[in-house]
């Protein structure tokens, strides 16, 4: 089975063009597939399929626990890339996905690296948790508090007990991001993946939850952020109506790195 594997700001992905085949994906096969020993190794696994809807392409996304999940803001950063390599739609790309339909704009491209502009979905509500944490939906559900140095932080310590806390078992768990602010729209933020189970070097709809809670909590003018991950920088911009954030923009770069033959 021909792969690629692209990355964006070091989150990586198995992505398996599924438009002309039948595959036999089980969450075993997927989760040997994300092995970073025995498998090709990934954060998640995506596939470019047809869309019943009649969109360009629809994105499926695996967990590297082969648990299929919610939106991938990298993945569908890095999936619209690929259709470009494809030959798949012009400039600006339009794709069905767990959350509904999207558009990436694919601001600059060569044969290997790109620039692209992911439309990320409305958020309506961030939900102050009481005690100094927050939760927003941004395609996935992402857990969001402040810290003075994330560099001193136990990501997978802490972020291993919030993500399997009593307040986000009935979601299935959240991911955890624990965000510094640097400065006025910058923040540096890691991040615990759900189903990664482990910390990423960055995650597209997290960032997007750090930068939309920065904002509903001190810098409530602020509507663009650049975000330091540990893989890249990544920037945020959105328009918020009181505590509604509409045309919420997820940037930054998509890098293909190497293709293959599954066996
Ligand atoms: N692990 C997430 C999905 C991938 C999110 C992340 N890789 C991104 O770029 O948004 C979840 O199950 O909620």
């Amino acid at each position: 089975m021909k792969f690629v594997k692209y990355h964006g700001a070091g989150n990586d992905f198995v992505i398996i063009d599924a438009r002309e085949a039948e595959l036999d994906l089980s969450r075993e096969r997927i989760a040997a597939i994300c092995h970073r020993r025995f498998g090709v190794g990934a954060d998640g696994l995506m596939t470019l399929e047809n869309d019943p809807a009649g969109q360009e392409f629809y994105m499926r996304y695996w967990n590297a626990d082969g648990g299929e999940s919610t939106m991938c803001g990298n993945g569908g950063r890095c999936i619209s890339l690929f259709a470009h390599h494809l030959g798949i739609g012009g400039g600006v790309k339009y794709f069905n996905s767990s959350d509904g339909y999207h558009w990436a704009l694919i601001v600059e491209a060569d044969e290997h690296r790109g620039l692209v502009e992911l439309g990320m979905i409305d958020v309506r509500e961030v939900r102050d948790n009481g005690d100094g944490s927050y939760f927003a939906f941004t395609g996935s559900p992402h857990h969001v508090e402040f810290v003075e140095d994330v560099m001193a932080i136990d990501v997978f310590g802490r972020g291993n007990e919030i993500r399997r806390s009593a307040r986000y078992a009935a979601m299935g768990g959240a991911n955890v991001n624990f965000v510094q602010i640097l400065g006025y729209g910058l923040l540096k933020v890691r991040t615990f993946e759900r189903g990664v189970e482990n910390e990423t070097l960055a995650c597209g709809t997290g960032v997007t939850a750090a930068a939309i809670v920065t904002s509903f909590v001190n810098q409530t003018d602020c509507k663009r952020f650049t975000v330091d991950a540990m893989g890249g920088k990544l920037e945020v911009s959105f328009d918020r109506e009181d505590t509604t954030f509409q045309k919420v923009l997820l940037s930054g770069g998509a890098e293909k790195v190497f293709e293959g033959n599954i066996l």
